[in-house]
């Protein structure tokens, strides 16, 4: 390079990392309080290992990348030894699903197989099974024969197991990983750790979850809290407010009194923060690698056994400006060898997946909740109104068969940027391979009518909170099968409203991000920002309905990850016909992951 500054040069891929962030980035607040035993947290990164590289806000807070963060946490490693403090690194789960670096492999590969690869390199002490691990098979296979063993007994799936052949050919159901970890940290502190999975359904067969309530009466689970270690890290994909941690807590505060407990949980997306009693803190850091978790506790000495325990907790912005504040490095001391290593091999991969082919050029930012349902600038509106009319139908014998098409709002998983619109991104936008089915000969009259249905078994009933009726149960039940986007969603709205969203983006000194509150002491975020723009979305979405008269027949076509709950709603609006399975038909071969690129190269190209 003829320069003299340490930049790196622009290559074409839309994924290469920069490290001069494009857009300015502001510096966190304080530095962080370091206690005896301190906690970097991760969850739910679902794929996101080269970060965020779009330039529209909130984008760049989080533009660090898995060879930033692994510098950053080899730097931290370094301060807890001149501290002569101890220094964990955890993460909830859910590897799965989310970017094409994890779901972009070309045919006969495995989600995230490749991705997993430099997540081993960074040196976690606990990783727990999230759902995404456990949707396709194929997906907890890997993780069983070719993740977890390289762990090292480090990563715990408490309540989750596979069934596989066993050397005499009998199915056994064993756990995916270990149940428990015990082991000894630095400084001597002795350590117990579970990996529990919230009570989820929507797994795939021979996969199984037991019921965290089933789980604490289980042997292994009193053999494992039968000792006293000096800290119980509880680590699991299970949210810290209104789940089950009471469960798993109370189960171990059954046993021990007074033994610190820290719990640090996953799945809602959101940073949250609680402390179940004075003697314990449960953490949970976000999302998307958007967020680094950050905990720490001033444990003292045997004589502190009854007092209340000092925490602290932070949610980092995940960039190389929080990096650099923290670990107090300048931009050309900051890399480490193996963080640079971890970012040209997620780059190479980007490469060899093709994640930069082009499908055209976003002429706006489309986004889930910012803008309102139905909207021009609403990516669910653009998705199900505009997209998939054109994608599901093109080179289809039903296309001149007037149809309504319904899909689950969870499955876009992230907002759609101005400019360029490339593999990488319709991944993030709709990861899921999720196939489009049809029920044909509907009257459209019936067909009309499940939409608002499923929305009030979902969205607007819940908040009558009728707890026991029917639709209660329903919403429990969805939740069990891994629906969880509302809770996101509603964090969203209330962080908008809490804090005068609108006035303090208007006043314009402050960048775009999140703006948390929790239940622990203090302000919990480590940059400040404004707001995002939130508006209430529903949990199923539905295209234009043809205007002809309700008796004319149409396809009713839906996606298949919602086929159970739609014929279940199908069969209360109506009482003509019972629709079961056998009725459902496969309408395309276009999958929900591959349905906006369709689109863009037809409209943005
Ligand atoms: O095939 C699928 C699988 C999942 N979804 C959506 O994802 C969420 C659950 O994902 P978390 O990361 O655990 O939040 C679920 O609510 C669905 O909306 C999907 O659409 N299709």
């Amino acid at each position: 390079c003829g320069d003299a500054h340490d930049h790196a040069h622009q290559s074409p891929s839309a994924l290469r990392k920069r490290l001069f962030p494009q857009a300015q980035l502001t510096k966190p607040t304080r530095p962080l309080e370091w206690g005896d035993l301190n906690i970097i947290h991760t969850t739910d990164t679902h794929g996101w290992l080269l970060g965020h590289q779009h330039l529209s806000y909130p984008e760049p807070n989080y533009s660090g990348d898995l060879g930033d963060f692994a510098s950053f946490v080899e730097h931290m490693k370094q301060i807890a030894v001149e501290k002569d403090v101890d220094l964990l690194l955890i993460d909830s789960g859910d590897l799965h699903d989310g970017t094409g670096l994890s779901d972009g492999f070309p045919a006969g590969g495995i989600d995230a197989h490749d991705t997993n690869q430099f997540l081993k390199q960074l040196p976690y002490d606990i990783m727990a099974i999230g759902n995404h691990e456990l949707y396709d098979y194929i997906n907890t296979w890997d993780m069983y024969t070719n993740f977890a063993p390289a762990l090292n007994g480090s990563y715990l799936s408490s309540n989750a197991n596979i069934t596989i052949f066993d050397e005499n050919n009998n199915t056994v159901s064993v756990p995916v990983g270990n149940r428990y970890r015990k082991f000894t940290t630095r400084k001597g502190r002795r350590i117990t750790s579970l990996g529990v999975l919230f009570d989820f359904t929507g797994n795939d067969v021979n996969t199984t979850v037991q019921p965290v309530a089933d789980m604490v009466k289980e042997q292994w689970f009193a053999e494992a809290i039968a000792e006293e270690p000096d800290v119980f890290v509880l680590v699991g994909h299970m949210p810290v407010s209104y789940d089950n941690w009471p469960t798993v807590f109370n189960a171990v505060r059954a046993v021990h009194a007074e033994t610190p407990i820290i719990i640090l949980g996953g799945h809602t997306h959101i940073r949250d923060c609680n402390q179940p009693d004075g003697r314990s803190m449960a953490l949970e850091s976000g999302r998307y690698m958007e967020t680094i978790g950050w905990l720490s506790a001033k444990l003292g000495d045997s004589s502190d056994s009854q007092k209340n325990i000092t925490f602290s907790r932070r949610y980092l912005d995940q960039n190389r400006v929080t990096y650099e504040y923290h670990t107090q490095q300048r931009n050309n001391s900051f890399d480490t060898a193996e963080g640079q290593n971890i970012t040209q091999g997620l780059q190479e991969l980007s490469d060899k997946y093709e994640l930069s082919t082009l499908f055209g050029y976003a002429p706006q930012d489309y986004t889930i909740s910012r803008n309102p349902y139905p909207s021009n600038g609403s990516s669910l509106s653009l998705f199900i109104n505009e997209a998939a009319p054109y994608a599901l139908t093109f080179n289809n014998t039903r296309k001149n068969i007037s149809n309504l098409m319904i899909t689950n709002s969870g499955s876009q998983r992230f907002d759609i940027y101005a400019g360029t619109f490339d593999k990488n991104d319709q991944i993030a936008a709709s990861p899921f391979l999720d196939a489009f089915v049809y029920i044909k000969n509907v009257p459209l009259g019936v067909a009309q009518q499940v939409l608002p249905a499923l929305n009030a078994a979902g969205a607007d009933e819940r908040r009558k909170r009728d707890l026991g009726s029917v639709l209660q149960q329903r919403e429990d039940e969805l939740w069990k099968r891994g629906y969880v986007d509302r809770r996101y969603m509603d964090w969203l709205e209330d962080m908008d409203r809490r804090h005068d969203g609108a006035v303090k983006r208007a006043s314009q000194n402050l960048t775009l991000g999140y703006v948390t509150s929790d239940s622990c002491p203090g302000v919990g975020d480590d940059t400040l920002h404004a707001p995002l723009a939130s508006y209430d979305i529903p949990d199923f979405i539905g295209s234009v309905a043809p205007s002809a008269s309700n008796d004319t027949l149409i396809d009713f076509v839906f996606v298949d990850f919602i086929q159970e709950q739609l014929l279940e709603i199908l069969n209360e609006v109506q009482n003509t016909t019972t629709y079961t399975d056998s009725d459902v038909e496969s309408y395309t071969d276009v999958l929900s992951n591959q349905l906006l690129g369709l689109y863009a190269q037809h409209a943005w190209n």
